[in-house]
């Protein structure tokens, strides 16, 4: 049993449908699912714009199930790996998982835990803020309120990201 954060982002082929896709998959273990919101990209490839949402899911998982559920609905998606932090149809991270009330922490290759990369991140962390404005994150520098590390992004990066679609969480009719 545990509950993980969950983002999930695409810019290749019906985006939207990619991301209701993740919302449909994690259907039964859903807490709260955040706005979707259109993103620019980070990384520093040029290409276009992201669409993200932020989950977070409870249930009978262990981390790397989560991750395997994740994994499932990229491959779903046709998901490719070109270019690393390139464009592609469906992403789905894990950005942090609790068991018991204690945070997970993974250094393996297959799975890092927490995400090594979500505190840098304006697109995993303004949609989880909207879904649990209390969230903290462990980082190594310790662990770190959500909202702080939003404050310290870039202001024009956080700026740019903004909530354009709500998806309806499964039989909570048309969207
Ligand atoms: N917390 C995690 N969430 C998702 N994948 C992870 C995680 N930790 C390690 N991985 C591994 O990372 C590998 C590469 O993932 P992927 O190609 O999606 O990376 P990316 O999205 O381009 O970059 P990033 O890891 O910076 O998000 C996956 O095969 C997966 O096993
Ligand atoms: N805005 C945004 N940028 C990204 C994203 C993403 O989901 N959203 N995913 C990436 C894959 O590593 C690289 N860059």
């Amino acid at each position: 049993m545990s509950r993980a954060v969950i983002s999930a982002g695409s810019n290749v082929g019906d985006s939207l449908g990619h991301l209701r896709s993740v919302v449909e998959g994690f259907a039964d273990e859903i807490v709260a699912v955040s706005a979707v919101y259109a993103t620019p990209p980070w990384g520093g490839v040029e290409q276009d714009d992201f669409l993200n949402i932020t989950l977070i899911v409870d249930g009978p998982l262990s981390a790397r199930q989560w991750l395997g559920r994740g994994a499932e609905l990229e491959q779903a998606a046709d998901r490719t790996r070109e270019v690393r932090w390139g464009p592609r149809t469906l992403d789905v991270d894990v950005i942090t998982v609790t068991e018991s009330g204690r945070v997970v922490v993974d250094d393996d290759p297959v799975l890092t835990l927490p995400h090594p990369r979500a505190a840098q991140r304006a697109f995993v962390l303004i949609p989880w803020l909207e879904i649990e404005p209390e969230a903290t994150l462990w980082t190594p520098e310790g662990e770190r309120s959500v909202r702080e590390l939003i404050d310290a992004l870039d202001a024009a990066e956080r700026d740019a990201v903004r909530a354009v679609e709500h998806l309806r969480p499964a039989g909570g009719g048309a969207s």
